[in-house]
C-alpha cells in the first residue's frame, strides 16, 4: 500500500471582486493524482501559478478539495474524525518557503523545536533538552543554538531549525513547499543535500514542491510536472531531461539555462 495517494483532486477558486478577470476565473487545479511510497521523494515541479501550493495545502489537510480524496496510510483525510486527524498531523509535517514567518519571533529555538514534543510526547525537561540538542546536531547546528531566538539566526540556519521541528516527531511524510527558494545558492545546495541524507537515514518520504528543476533533480526520485493546474507528465528524475510533453520541456529547459 502506498503511504500517500492523491486521487483526482480538484480545487477551483472563485474569481471575485476587483480582481475578477478571464485569467483568474476558474483558477486552481484539476484531476491531480499521484502516489508516494514510503522512503520516496516525489517532486512537484511547475512555474509560478501552476497550482503547486494548492496541491500541497490539500495534502496537508489545510484546503478541502472540491472533488477527489487524499488517502494517507490507508485513511481518507477529509472523511476522518478528529482523533485520526491528530495522528495524521503527527505523521505528516511541513516546511514552507518563508522560514521567518513559520516561527514565533519571541520564542527561543528550544521552545520552537520543543513545541511538537510537548504536544505529542511526555518528556521530562532534561529529556526534552537532550532531544532538542540531538535534533539540532542532526540538521547541522550546535546544541547551544537552542538558546538563541530567530533573529539571531541566518535564513539558512532558521530553515534548518524548521526542518528539526518537522522531524522531531519522526513523521512518515514531510511536505516541503519551496523550502530553499529564498536562500542563496550555496545554502540551498547544503540544505537539499542534508534533506537527502535525512531521507536516507530515517526512511522519510517527501512531497517536494519547487519551481526549480535543479533543486528537484537533487532530491526527488520521481517528478510530477504541473502546468495550468494539471499534471502533464510524471517521470523518473533521471529521465527529467528527456521529458516528452511540450509544457514539461519548456519548464525543464527554462531552468536549465542556468546550468
Ligand atoms: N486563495 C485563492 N483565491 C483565488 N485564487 C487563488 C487562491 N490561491 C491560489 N489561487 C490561484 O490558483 C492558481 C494556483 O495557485 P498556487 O498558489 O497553487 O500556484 P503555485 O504553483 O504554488 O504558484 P507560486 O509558485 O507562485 O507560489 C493561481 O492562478 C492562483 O492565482
Amino acid at each position: 500500500m502506498s503511504l500517500l495517494v492523491a486521487d483526482q483532486l480538484t480545487k477551483t477558486y472563485a474569481a471575485s471582486g476587483w480582481f475578477r478577470s478571464k485569467e483568474s476565473a476558474g483558477s486552481g487545479v484539476a484531476d491531480i493524482s499521484f502516489e508516494i511510497e514510503a522512503g520516496m521523494c516525489l517532486g512537484i515541479l511547475g512555474e509560478s501559478g501552476a497550482g503547486k501550493s494548492t496541491i500541497g495545502k490539500m495534502i496537508l489537510g489545510l484546503l478541502r478539495p472540491d472533488n477527489g480524496k487524499v488517502m494517507f496510510q490507508g485513511v481518507d483525510l477529509y472523511r476522518s474524525d478528529r482523533e485520526v486527524r491528530k495522528r495524521w498531523r503527527r505523521d505528516l509535517q511541513a516546511v514552507f518557503q518563508d522560514c521567518y514567518s513559520a516561527v514565533n519571533p519571541r520564542m527561543t529555538i528550544r521552545q520552537i523545536i520543543g513545541e511538537p514534543l510537548r504536544n505529542y510526547e511526555r518528556m521530562s525537561s532534561k529529556e526534552e533538552q537532550r532531544t532538542i540538542g540531538e535534533l539540532l546536531e542532526t540538521v547541522g547546528l550546535a546544541p547551544d543554538d537552542m538558546r538563541k531566538t530567530p533573529k539571531e539566526m541566518s535564513g539558512g540556519q532558521l530553515q534548518r531549525v524548521n526542518i528539526a521541528r518537522a522531524i522531531a516527531l519522526k513523521p512518515k511524510l514531510i511536505v516541503l513547499d519551496e523550502p530553499v527558494s529564498s536562500l542563496d545558492m550555496i545554502v540551498q545546495k547544503q540544505i537539499l543535500l542534508h534533506l537527502k541524507e535525512l531521507k536516507e537515514k530515517y526512511g522519510l518520504s517527501y512531497l517536494f514542491i519547487s519551481h526549480d528543476v535543479l533543486a528537484v533533480n537533487v532530491l526527488s526520485d520521481q517528478v510530477a510536472i504541473v502546468d495550468k493546474g494539471r499534471i502533464v507528465e510524471t517521470i523518473e528524475t533521471d529521465r527529467l531531461f528527456h521529458c516528452a510533453h511540450p509544457a514539461s520541456q519548456r519548464i525543464v529547459l527554462s531552468s536549465s539555462e542556468y546550468l
